[in-house]
């Protein structure tokens, strides 16, 4: 366990000693992409909740499987596991979960209501259509991770996630009460509430761009697309209210960074791409907010201890120290033929992992 001992603050540099962190919702892609996203994930994460979302999406047991062999391929740390997902359809059966369940590489089934964000037209219409795969998933210990927002063109893009909560999620808790929910990169006061009134079951990622920023960063100025994502960045009093959930070591909420590559072309466009990148320097960026906050010591709970407790998986005996040393972050990384601008680019960072 963390305690003020960890921090260690001589005159050379600050410290900060934790055990290895997780990554409980991460988008690695596929391709020629694969190896600069599992070199990144896997310089100190242990492991990564993979997010299904490719084209066309891992939406059974054979496909993660050979997605797993894919990022196996890539050549990650040694320390590093990947955890796959299966991509929830219409069409998804209840035989389906079980089969992802037997596979043993299988952690978790995501919900994407469909059209609600990147390649997620293949999601879910309507999650009465599940009510068997649902129960499945709560019999056998599955976790259903939702990416928490509805989809209807009437409802306004900022309100998405708290109408997702009370018209969708509160009768889903409701009707399964020992299914195990994760409501991933939540992005409001409403979302915090809603998880902390719920049940040990309920928990929430909570991505490192959704603390650093607010619209106005994204807005002011001039439209910046590499600060789009979505759920789209809110106002500053639901970022506050993130950082204190973040930051407070409550058990519910955990390190999700949802790093979401998309090529440079991709996002500076007349219709720019949803994602942000940010796994080149995760736990770094984390580190700047709660040192912000005063709560170093609450940052191995949210990035090493609390996801692991939730999926009922072993808190990694490895450690990894964090130095407060500033660097530069590269304007742009090169993956595969494609340029991304990471989060914070040519710009400081103030912490890095040693080693
Ligand atoms: N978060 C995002 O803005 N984008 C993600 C999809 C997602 O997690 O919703 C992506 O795959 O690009
Ligand atoms: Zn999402
Ligand atoms: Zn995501």
């Amino acid at each position: 366990m963390t305690n003020e001992s960890n921090i260690s603050n001589n005159t050379l540099s600050k410290t900060l000693t934790i055990a290895r962190p997780d990554d409980w919702h991460v988008h690695l892609r596929d391709g020629a992409v694969l190896k600069n996203t599992v070199a990144d994930i896997s310089r100190y994460f242990g492991r990564a909740i993979v997010m299904p979302n490719l084209v066309p999406p891992v939406t059974d047991a054979a496909l993660a499987e050979s997605y797993y062999q894919r990022i196996m391929a890539a050549a990650p740390s040694a320390h590093f596991k990947p955890l796959m997902v299966l991509y929830l359809t219409d069409n998804t059966s209840a035989q389906d979960i079980i089969e992802a369940k037997e596979s043993g590489i299988v952690y978790a089934a995501k919900l994407y209501p469909a059209g609600a964000t990147t390649n997620s037209s293949s999601g879910v219409t309507d999650v009465a259509n599940l009510t068997d795969v649902f129960a499945a998933m709560q019999s056998v210990g599955m976790p259903l991770l939702i990416h928490g927002e509805v989809t209807a063109a009437d409802i306004d893009i900022f309100d998405r996630e708290q109408v997702f909560i009370d018209t969708i999620l509160q009768p889903l808790v409701a009707n399964y009460p020992n299914l195990k929910i994760v409501l991933e990169h939540i992005t409001t006061k409403n979302a915090v509430d809603f998880v902390k009134a719920a049940g040990d079951n309920v928990g929430a990622t909570i991505t490192v761009h959704h603390l650093l920023f607010n619209r106005n960063h994204m807005l002011v100025g001039g439209i910046r697309p590499h600060y789009f994502c979505l759920p789209i960045l809110k106002r500053n009093t639901h970022q506050q209210a993130l950082i204190e959930a973040a930051t407070s070591g409550d058990k519910k909420f955990f390190l999700g960074t949802d790093s979401a590559p998309h090529a440079q072309h991709a996002k500076e466009s007349a219709c720019g791409c949803a994602g942000v990148y940010s796994a080149h320097a995760a736990i770094e960026l984390y580190a700047e907010v709660f040192e912000q906050e005063n709560a170093l010591d609450k940052l191995e709970a949210f990035a090493s201890l609390n996801g692991a407790n939730f999926y009922q998986l072993p808190v990694s005996t490895d450690k990894i120290t964090l130095v407060k040393k500033a660097w530069l972050v590269p304007a742009t990384m090169t993956f595969g033929d494609d340029v991304v601008v990471p989060v914070r680019a040519d710009e400081d960072i103030l912490w890095q992992v040693e080693g």
